[in-house]
């Protein structure tokens, strides 16, 4: 499993990132797809979006507490993700490693643009400015119904403010993800969720199996 075959044009890691509605069960599974490729011997770079820099944590502290308008949480997030591409992603990607990120663009797309109903066309030219092309090279989708979630949830922990939306908020986010994974399937393994850690992890498995991962 080396993945210093990778592109010739491009840089030679691999950028996998999870996605999914909160509760879905992506922390639950992030260290074990961690655990597989260090056990092979690759580097593995685990991150999440907002935040993985000192400035881009900071800016997630506000943007999951702080009362704001859509439009400064788009480009707070956007912010973050600058900062986290140039001091931590594309220099891991540089060097060969295997970036695992707990969310990225397509949760701005699910989020901003499906829960919150902001513009698409100008989360795409802002995805445009901020990564230069950069797309993850898999991306795992934690789909399951927004009520399995809520509940999951309730019992794990205080809501932050997205955590604090409805039940309607939550569904505009899945098909908010759904709508953004259509353009491009090929990129994207979608997990079904709603069923247990290990048949969760089954999945995620045979994902990567299949793509010789
Ligand atoms: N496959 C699963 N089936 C049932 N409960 C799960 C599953 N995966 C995670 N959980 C539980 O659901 C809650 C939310 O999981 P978590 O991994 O924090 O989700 P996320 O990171 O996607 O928000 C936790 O209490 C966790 O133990
Ligand atoms: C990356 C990103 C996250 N978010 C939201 C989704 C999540 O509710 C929140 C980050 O939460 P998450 O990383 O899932 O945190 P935890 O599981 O530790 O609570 O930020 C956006 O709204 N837009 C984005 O672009």
């Amino acid at each position: 499993m080396s993945f210093v075959s990778s592109p010739a044009s491009g840089p030679r890691g691999r950028f996998v990132t999870i996605e999914g509605i909160d509760g879905a069960g992506k922390s639950t599974q992030v260290e074990r797809i961690a655990a597989r490729w260090r056990d092979a011997g690759l580097e593995v770079v685990r991150t999440r979006e907002p935040g993985g820099t000192p400035l881009a944590e900071r800016l997630r502290e506000l943007v999951l507490h702080q009362p704001m308008d859509t439009l400064t949480e788009t480009l707070l997030v956007f912010a973050a993700r600058r900062d986290h591409l140039r001091e931590v992603v594309e220099p891991a990607l540089a060097r060969g490693a295997v970036v695992l990120c707990d969310r990225f663009t397509d949760a701005t797309f699910a989020y901003q643009g499906g829960g919150r109903g902001f513009d698409r066309a100008v989360l795409a030219q802002l995805e445009g400015w901020v990564q230069q092309g950069r797309q993850p090279d898999l991306t795992f989708w934690f789909d399951l119904a927004p009520e399995i979630a809520a509940r999951r949830r309730a019992a794990a922990r205080a809501p932050d403010r997205f955590e604090s939306e409805d039940i309607a908020f939550f569904t505009a986010v899945r098909a908010g993800y759904a709508q953004r994974f259509d353009a491009t399937p090929q990129r994207v393994a979608r997990i079904d969720a709603e069923v247990g850690p290990e048949a969760v992890a089954a999945q995620i498995d045979a994902a990567l199996e299949a793509r010789g991962w």
